[in-house]
């Protein structure tokens, strides 16, 4: 049976979908929560509105994880590397699926990269593109991606997870589906400022192709494959994160263009990648001037118009 660790709303979301399949696990870190999701058939907190299906089986015991023989793990980017320390042990020998969107601002590694150093007798995967769960829970048509080194395995979970709304294409190219997936959310935050700050959509078109720009630097400088960028992982995700207020990416930069407050209890995975990136770019010289700019208004360095004010006087150059 497959079992979606982590109850939030990606997590719900693909275990309802799944369920058209055929039974499925959902494993919930808070036992209150399990007990009133699995009652109510409602994740009334992350997922409001949405019908969990019968044959959803929701638990907070953390024995039903390990019995499963395939795992998706739907934490966000900078929890997974705790769930590991604690439970990597005992799921050796499974495959597992890292929903993740994010670079761990510790070890700047990305979710696959984490599932392989320190789970390393696991088959690690990714599933990631352009998805919001409240159309995947509604059973919106949504086009995803697996990535997987091994192929045998990415065909397997192809099969497995494609469900009559969700479909699957796949990759071997764990590194460049980690990369565009997490970038994306930092370029999203950025376009959200520029249309918040009333810049229009022909700043956010601009923002948006000098952030692919960056995206495909960093993609080079690790040797991902340029057309993984180019598909649902990374042009296909980047588009939808930056044109809409489905985002939370997005919506959070739209906060901070016109100097409004956020609801801090939402995940915003861009905060933390754009940190560990633009770590990263300045240790390696890679130039990525959105990303350095939106983690230097997290890091309270820069005023958010200051920094859209940077951008657009950029220096005059080759495209
Ligand atoms: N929501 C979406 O539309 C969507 C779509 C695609 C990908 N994703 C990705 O999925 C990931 C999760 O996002 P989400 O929207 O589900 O976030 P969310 O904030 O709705 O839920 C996160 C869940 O993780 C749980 N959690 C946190 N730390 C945990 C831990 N150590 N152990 C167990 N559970 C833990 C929380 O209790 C919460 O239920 C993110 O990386 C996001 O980028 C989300
Ligand atoms: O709400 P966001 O900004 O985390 O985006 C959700 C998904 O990643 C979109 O593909």
């Amino acid at each position: 049976m497959i079992v979606v660790a982590g109850g939030g709303a990606f997590g719900t979301a693909l275990a309802v979908s799944l369920a058209a399949n055929g039974p499925v696990g959902l494993w919930m870190r808070s036992p209150e929560a399990a007990e009133m999701a699995g009652r109510i058939r409602e994740n009334t907190k992350r997922l409001p509105g949405v019908a969990l299906p019968e044959n959803i089986a929701v638990s907070a015991d953390i024995d039903t994880v390990f019995e499963a023989e395939t795992v998706l793990l739907a934490l966000p980017a900078q929890q997974l590397r705790s769930f590991l320390e604690q439970f990597g042990e005992r799921l050796s020998g499974k495959t597992l699926v890292a929903c993740a969107k994010g670079i761990d601002v510790e070890t700047m590694a990305g979710p696959v990269t984490l599932l392989e150093r320190m789970v390393p007798d696991a088959t690690s995967a990714m599933l990631t593109g352009p998805s919001f769960a409240a159309d995947i829970a509604r059973g919106l048509p949504t086009a995803l991606t697996i990535a997987c080194r091994d192929d045998e395995a990415g065909v397997r979970l192809q099969h497995a997870l494609t469900t009559p709304s969700l479909r699957f294409y796949r990759t071997t190219d764990t590194r460049g589906a980690e990369l565009g997936g997490a970038l994306k959310n930092v370029v999203a935050i950025a376009s959200g400022a520029c249309i918040g700050k009333g810049y229009g959509d022909s700043a956010r078109a601009a923002l948006m192709t000098r952030g692919f720009a960056e995206m495909q630097r960093l993609a080079a400088f690790f040797e991902a494959e340029p057309q993984t960028l180019m598909g649902l992982s990374g042009f296909g995700d980047l588009t939808l994160t930056c044109t809409s207020e489905l985002s939370r990416n997005y919506r959070f930069g739209l906060a901070w263009g016109r100097h409004e407050d956020f609801d801090k209890s939402l995940t915003v995975e861009g905060v933390h990648t754009a940190l560990a990136v633009a770590r990263l770019a300045e240790k390696e010289q890679i130039d990525m001037p959105i990303t350095r700019l939106v983690a230097d208004v997290v890091n309270g360095v820069l005023d958010v118009d200051d920094a859209l004010q940077q951008l657009l006087s950029r220096p005059l150059k080759e495209e």
